[in-house]
This record gives C-alpha cells, structure tokens and sequence, in this order.
C-alpha cells in the first residue's frame, strides 16, 4: 500500500501519476524503462481499467513490455506504430536545459530510440535527480562486446580532451559476468563527476568504434515531472518557459501496489 512506500518512491510515484494524466485515448505512447516507469505503465493500466482509455504503447525493454502487457496495455512495437506522440520515461539526471543521463536501468539505446521517434519526451523523476550540472551519475555507454577493451581504451583517451572531472570506466556487471543489455551489448559506466559540454561528449562518444550508443539526451526532452514525497509536483516545459505546480494524491488501491 501507499503508506509502506519510501518517500523516494512516493515522489517517484506521484510524478509517473501526474503524467499518466498526459496520455489520451487513441495515442502512441513510448513506455519508459526503470522503477519509475514502471509506476507510469501501472498507473496507466489503473487508467485502463478504470476509465476505458485505449492506446498504445512501445515498450523500451522487456522488462517493460512485460509489466505492461500484465497491467493490460495494448503492446505494439516501435515498427508497428511507425511514429509516437508521446514518450514518457525517468532519468538518472536532468539539468536545467532538460539535457539528460539515462541508461542506469541498461535501457538507453531503444529509450533514445523511442524518444527520439516521439513528438514529444516527458521525463518524470524523484527531485533528487535535479541537478546543475550533469555527471554525478555514471554515464552509460554501451559497446558491443567485440573487441570492447579496445573501446573502452579509446573512451578513455578520448576523455582526456573533455571538460570532466574523473575519467575512469568501468564495464557493468551482473554478479560475475558482464551485463547485457536487450541488444546482447555491454555497458561502460564512466565516472566523470562533472559534464562541462554534455553536447560536445554526446557527439564524440558515438564516433568512437564498438560505441553503439550514449547515455546523454540532448534537446529531446520536452518536459520534466518532478515528484516529492508529499505529493507536490511540479512540471517544468522547456520549450513554453512554464513552471507549475501540482498536487497528486496517494491511492490506496491494492492493484496499483501489489507487486511493489
Ligand atoms: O534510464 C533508465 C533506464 O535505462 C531509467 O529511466 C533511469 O535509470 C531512472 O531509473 P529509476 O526510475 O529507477 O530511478
């Protein structure tokens, strides 16, 4: 139930509930990766079953695909829907220019594709994600596993033309064996502390061979739904210069929370 929730989660979940209010019937609609997306795909088969809406939504992994068709979600893939009108997804960090780092859930190459297909990219996320300047949080880049030390060493050579602060790599892992990504790629985390062109490394990162994708969006969010943990949200849109603030009740409805 909503009381046992964390206020980390409580902020998590009122901004996936504000933006859950974005998608009408008859959208396409991309579904976000991690556990905030998971609040959004849950609070949109609440509006499902409650309200009747009808939309589709492309999934950004399986562990999404899966959790929406359970709450009774029209899956489609991102070819059958040809092109979305919106996209709703967390973040690990968003700055003050909506710029962003994604890829902490292993999603980031079919959630920038999914985004990037959509009119329009709404990030909700927990307050703590707010920041001044990107890179707190590891950056994600996957690489395919051919040859990946050789990337990896390229990375790092080429970081050290980059405004960063650290620059070591390091290859995710899941327990004693590299993580895969949906795509059977590995992830390089880098720990750069401080991102001071987040637009030039977004670029130069991709040139890099065996580099499949990055972790930083850039110009592609529209709008961003913070949560708190009691209640308030707020909803920041890039492109309309506009702040407002929200207030989002908590539900005690056992469908919602049964698997929390
Ligand atoms: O980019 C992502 C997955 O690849 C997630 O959106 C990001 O890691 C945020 O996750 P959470 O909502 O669990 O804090």
């Amino acid at each position: 139930m909503s009381g046992d929730l964390s206020p980390i989660d409580k902020a998590k979940f009122v901004a996936a509930r504000r933006a859950a209010e974005f998608v009408e019937d008859g959208m396409r609609v991309g579904l976000g990766t991690g556990s905030t997306a998971a609040w959004l795909v849950r609070c949109l088969g609440e509006r499902v079953r409650e309200e009747g809406i009808r939309f589709r939504g492309v999934p950004t992994s399986t562990r999404t695909a899966e959790l929406a068709r359970e709450v009774g979600i029209e899956v489609v893939s991102l070819e059958e829907a040809g092109w979305l009108d919106l996209t709703i997804d967390g973040a690990d960090e968003f700055d003050g220019e909506l710029s962003l780092i994604k890829g902490g859930g292993g999603a980031l190459l079919q959630e920038k594709i999914v985004a990037t297909a959509s009119d329009q990219m709404v990030v909700i996320a927990d307050a703590a994600k707010s920041v001044e300047t990107l890179g707190a949080f590891p950056l994600p880049v996957e690489v395919i596993p051919f040859g990946w030390t050789a990337s990896q060493a390229l990375l790092e050579e080429a970081l050290v033309s980059m405004d960063v602060l650290g620059r070591q790599t390091t290859l995710r892992m899941n327990g004693d064996q590299p993580y895969h990504t949906d795509e059977g790629n590995y992830i390089l985390d880098l720990h750069l502390s401080r991102i001071g062109n987040p637009r030039q490394m977004a670029l130069i990162l991709n040139q890099i061979p065996g580099v499949v994708e990055n972790g930083l969006f850039i110009d592609i969010c529209d709008k961003v739904v913070i949560g708190y943990g009691d209640g308030k949200v707020e909803v920041r849109d890039i492109n309309a210069g506009t702040v407002d603030e929200d207030r989002v009740d908590f539900v005690e409805d056992d469908n919602l929370f049964r698997d929390v």
